[in-house]
């Protein structure tokens, strides 16, 4: 297991950052000299107060602003010149997206991105998320929305993953859930993800490397424990402050709600599942 885990990681993109600097379309500044290196694998989170930098920092990584030339590599290749195959950048613009408030069923919306093909990983993430394939998405909650959204664009298995805080809308169950998911990616498949957010419960466990980002720069960057010497892994989500503590309790009280719930099939969502569609030849029987 290990050695699979050390093999992903070696195969997994690099994302190196040299000596940036970015001034926006109406001359302001939004980076100034940049540079990191992390490495294939990681679990980056990205760090800093509201206008410190991070989305102008994940915009320029996915190659949807342009950076300076040999400014940004990712495994090698300049994001906005080559087109990286396998970044996905989940932002404030696709969480905007129209079609998830339109009434259509989560199904079709999952089969529209490629759910039929990315079988196994659509029920993962319909599992994972707790998703109702009942649900009509024009008559959910934004955390139910924010849900299959994430489904979608986490569907097929990109190499480098690029979050600007799209977790806001789900409860603390979900999104404990989400980032395992995601940690357990980065172990089994050679993948990198860079997360900024300013949610940090649940998370003591999660990082491989934190950046701290103010005022357009870099002010500290490494891996966890290099960083903070070792101590905010308790600082962040251990059992060391009152709000951590309230994180778990809380944690605990969903789960025991879950608990009493208990699973979706046989409780007012029409009994519907992947498995049992397939089964009574409905969604994506007929290319089995
Ligand atoms: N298109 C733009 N033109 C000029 N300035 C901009 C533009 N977009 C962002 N900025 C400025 O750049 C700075 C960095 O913005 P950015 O969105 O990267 O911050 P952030 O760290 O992601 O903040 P938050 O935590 O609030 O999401 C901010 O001061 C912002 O006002």
């Amino acid at each position: 297991m290990a050695a699979v885990k050390e093999q992903n990681a070696e195969l997994a993109p690099s994302i190196g950052v040299n000596n940036l600097s970015y001034a926006f379309p109406d001359g302001s500044s939004g980076l100034k000299g940049l540079t990191l290196d992390l490495p294939p694998g990681s679990r980056t989170l990205l760090i800093g107060a509201n206008g410190s930098g991070k989305t102008t920092l994940l915009r320029l990584l996915s190659g949807k602003r342009m950076a300076p030339a040999s400014t940004i590599s990712i495994a090698g290749i300049d994001p906005f010149t080559s087109g990286l195959e396998g970044v996905t950048y989940l932002g404030l613009e696709w969480v905007l997206n129209p079609i998830v408030r339109t009434d259509i069923d989560v199904p079709t919306l999952l089969s529209s991105v490629g759910g039929d093909y990315y079988r196994d990983r659509r029920n993962e993430l319909v599992r994972i998320l707790d998703i109702d394939l009942a649900w009509r998405m024009h008559a959910v909650s934004d955390g139910e929305r924010r849900r299959v959204q994430l489904a979608m664009g986490l569907l097929r298995p990109w190499r480098v993953l690029l979050l600007d805080e799209i977790t806001v809308d789900l409860d603390l169950l979900s999104r404990h859930n989400f980032l395992q998911w995601l940690k357990r990616e980065t172990e089994r498949r050679a993948c990198t993800i860079v997360y900024a957010t300013h949610i940090l419960d649940n998370l003591a466990e999660w990082p491989s490397h934190l950046v701290h980002m103010s005022l357009g720069r870099v002010k500290k960057w490494g891996a966890i424990g290099e960083v903070d010497g070792g101590g905010a892994a308790g600082q962040v989500g251990g059992t060391t402050t009152g709000n951590s503590r309230l994180g778990q309790l809380v944690l605990e009280w969903l789960q025991e709600d879950l608990d009493e719930r208990g699973p979706r099939e046989g409780r007012g969502s029409e009994g519907k599942t992947y498995e049992s569609l397939e089964g009574k030849g409905g969604y994506g029987a007929e290319s089995r």
